[in-house]
């Protein structure tokens, strides 16, 4: 189904964007301090589940609640045609991104299967209803309007009564564009951030390394400018990402950011504010090598490292039971006390 066109946007303008985007709330500290007590009275020796202490606290911190739920987890998957496809960066054609959404619509992809493993709800968001991106090699890949319509697109996919939000994205040529826009931000060249993506060889990556040279040398006027480079080196389904982690740090809803498109596609948040991704975890490392240089640059490290790199929201969505354990150790563990637990070892006890 096409994304409803709207009459009016929430950002008209790139200046109403950058002003939302350095206006966003914090985490509740009061959840943050109640879940830190809570965690402290947990049978179990202090810190030992690692990781999934912070994750508890992250997601009660933003969901606002001393025992986090995932009651009503949303993966949406933003979908864009790419015309920087039309310099053989990829080797599979535009067609396959509507197929592809046709496959989602009819749960043969992996994500249908990875969301109901999860227990997670899926949203898919085509917008191959426009035209595909200008190749940005010769001009920039949207215009304003249709920059602001995309960000909007993703804006509104975002629903307060979401426990927990997974994004992801289809579009074949997006890793090019992934590509060039986290070089306009990081710094580096094409040959630094090309990869094979989905499936390129080593001709096809050396054309995109060059295919993104030209990008960086047409659009090297915005430099400084994180939402004109978003808009000039990214697509639709990019421009819906960002729109979406906005929307839900709005909204306190914690997200999941899966590989490296939608990574790239969140990072201009974080050059507008440098507490903008506060509220997003990163599920993986994709084996693009490009993914694990990025999140070093947005100081995120990765949940879970299987050498996906599909995209789609399933490495995302891969983290929700990972998530669902980390609430229900801390929301069901016993303290010492209801177990009763010895809670210090003996003094002089080895
Ligand atoms: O998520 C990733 O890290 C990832 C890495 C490589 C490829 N992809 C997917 O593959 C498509 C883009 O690949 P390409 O080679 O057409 O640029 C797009 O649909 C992405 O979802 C995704
Ligand atoms: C088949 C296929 C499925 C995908 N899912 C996400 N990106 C993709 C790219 C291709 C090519």
């Amino acid at each position: 189904m096409p994304a409803p066109r709207r009459t009016s946007l929430p950002f008209p303008t790139p200046d109403a964007l950058r002003a939302a985007c350095a206006d966003l709330p914090p985490p509740d500290e009061a959840a943050r301090y109640a879940i830190a007590a809570r965690e402290a009275t947990l049978t179990k020796p202090p810190g030992s589940l690692g990781r999934l202490e912070e994750l508890a606290a992250w997601l009660g911190a933003w969901q606002g609640r001393e025992r986090p739920a995932l009651d009503r987890v949303r993966v949406v998957v933003f979908a864009g045609n790419h015309g920087v496809v039309a310099r053989g960066v990829s080797p599979w054609p535009a067609s396959v991104t509507a197929q592809m959404v046709a496959n989602f619509a009819a749960g043969g992809a992996a994500i249908n299967q990875i969301a109901r493993v999860a227990g997670a709800g899926l949203t898919v968001v085509p917008m191959m209803d426009l035209a595909p991106t200008a190749d940005f090699t010769v001009a920039p890949a949207m215009d304003q309007d249709a920059f602001l319509a995309a960000v909007a697109t993703g804006h509104d996919a975002v629903e307060a009564e979401t426990d927990l939000l997974c994004l992801g994205e289809m579009g074949i040529g997006n890793t090019t564009a992934a590509a060039a826009l986290a070089a306009s931000l990081y710094g580096g060249s094409g040959a630094d951030w090309a990869g094979p993506g989905a499936g390129s060889d080593a001709d096809g990556v050396a054309r995109k390394a060059r295919t993104i040279d030209a990008a960086l040398a047409r659009h090297a006027g915005h430099a400084g400018d994180p939402l004109a480079l978003a808009r000039c080196l990214g697509g639709y389904e990019m421009a819906a990402i960002l729109g979406a982690v906005l929307a839900a740090r709005q909204k306190r809803v914690p997200v999941v950011l899966d590989g490296f498109i939608c990574t790239a596609a969140a990072a201009p948040l974080l050059r507008l504010n440098p507490d903008g991704l506060a509220h997003t975890v990163l599920s993986h490392r994709s084996a693009e090598a490009a993914h694990g240089v990025l999140a070093r640059h947005l100081g995120l490290e990765p949940l879970l490292n299987l050498g996906l790199r599909l995209g789609e929201a399933s490495g995302a969505a891969l983290a929700v039971p990972l998530l669902r354990a980390a609430a229900a150790c801390h929301g069901g563990m016993a303290t010492f006390a209801e177990a009763e637990v010895s809670e210090k070892k003996v003094s002089g006890e080895t």
